[in-house]
């Protein structure tokens, strides 16, 4: 089963007590920033921190994930090499223009794993895109490596590429949203959401995550504890979805066992399409908490 990432939150990688308790918000990954949320001033005490964090901070199920500097800076290399090191599970690469950043990328992650005695491939990596070239290339990055987990959008980045600004409706993104989306289903990875700045209008923040659930992102980009459990919920399946998915791998439980693929539930059919569907429903339901181990209902 594919791993659940409704919220993947952003902690600034210089400083200390955000980094330290990042854990216990339930996030489904935590992002490490040492690019735009840090001072170039803080830069190397950024990495330190967020290498020790790595090696000896327990942050439970989440998955770790860091944000690094690019490659046409300075401090894109050591980035690279101390959280391979550290034993990091995503590098996140920002403002990913073309295949070929994700191509480089890979080839000094590759050399690190080499240089460390750590197994080839162990790193995983994920592209945002921030930038009108990044958003025409995204079904091309999105395929740049075997090692990528997902794209994601940077819309504060963008929005400045496009001579724009964000709005309420999400107009300005729908374009870069599609194309990502599309990317990354094309490539059989994930789709991650931008970050939503105003963190204080629940409402805006509960708009914007309806959107991208309908349209199909995986999850959000989030960069407050009190986003997460906002997401969470949006994505939590109602009682008549997850009912209506425990009738349908019930049902082809029993086509199976037919030896059919293909089985008719209440005048309507039940293929792989509609099973991978509800599978998916149960394990949010799981990672909501709205059912057992077994599927079973609490709510019941
Ligand atoms: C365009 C971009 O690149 S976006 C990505 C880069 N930006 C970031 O990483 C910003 C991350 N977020 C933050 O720094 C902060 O949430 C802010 C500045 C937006 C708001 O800060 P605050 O008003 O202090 O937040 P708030 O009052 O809700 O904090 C509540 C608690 O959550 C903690 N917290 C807040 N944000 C985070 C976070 N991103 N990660 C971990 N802990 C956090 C606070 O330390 C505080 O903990 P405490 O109760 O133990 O003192
Ligand atoms: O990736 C994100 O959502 C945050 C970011 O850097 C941007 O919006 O430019
Ligand atoms: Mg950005």
């Amino acid at each position: 089963m594919e791993r659940l990432r409704r919220t993947m939150m952003f902690v600034p990688g210089n400083n200390p007590a955000m980094i330290k308790d990042a854990g216990i918000y339930g996030a489904d990954s935590i992002m490490f920033d040492l690019e735009d949320s840090v001072s170039l001033a803080e830069k190397d005490a950024a990495r330190m921190l967020v290498f020790e964090a790595l090696k000896n901070v327990d942050y439970g199920n989440s998955e770790l994930v860091v944000r690094i500097n690019g490659l046409d800076t300075d401090m894109g290399k050591a980035d690279i090499y101390a959280m391979v090191k550290a034993g990091v599970e995503v590098i996140r690469l920002p403002k990913t223009e073309t295949p070929d950043d994700v191509v480089e990328t890979e080839k000094v992650i590759a050399e690190a794993e080499k240089f460390f005695g750590i197994e080839n491939g162990r790193t995983h990596m994920m592209a945002a895109i921030e930038s009108a070239e990044g958003v025409l290339n995204a079904p091309a990055i999105a395929k740049a490596s075997d090692r990528l987990i997902g794209i994601a959008l940077g819309a504060e980045d963008y929005v400045t590429n496009m001579k724009t600004h964000r709005y309420p409706d999400g107009a300005e993104l729908s374009f870069a949203r599609n194309m990502i989306l599309h990317g990354a289903r094309a490539a059989g990875i994930a789709a991650f959401d931008t970050v939503y700045s105003d963190v204080d209008n629940t409402e805006g923040f509960n708009h914007e995550v309806e959107i991208i659930h309908e349209l199909g992102f995986d999850g959000k980009s989030v960069i407050n504890p009190r986003q997460i459990p906002l997401v969470n919920a949006i994505y939590a399946p109602s009682e008549k979805e997850i009912r209506n998915a425990k009738a349908v791998l019930n049902a082809i439980e029993e086509a199976h066992k037919k030896g059919s693929g293909v089985i008719s539930l209440h005048g309507k059919m039940v293929d792989k399409p509609v099973v991978a569907r509800a599978e998916r429903t149960m394990a949010l339901a799981k990672a909501s908490h709205l059912v057992d181990k077994e599927g079973n209902i609490y709510v019941e």
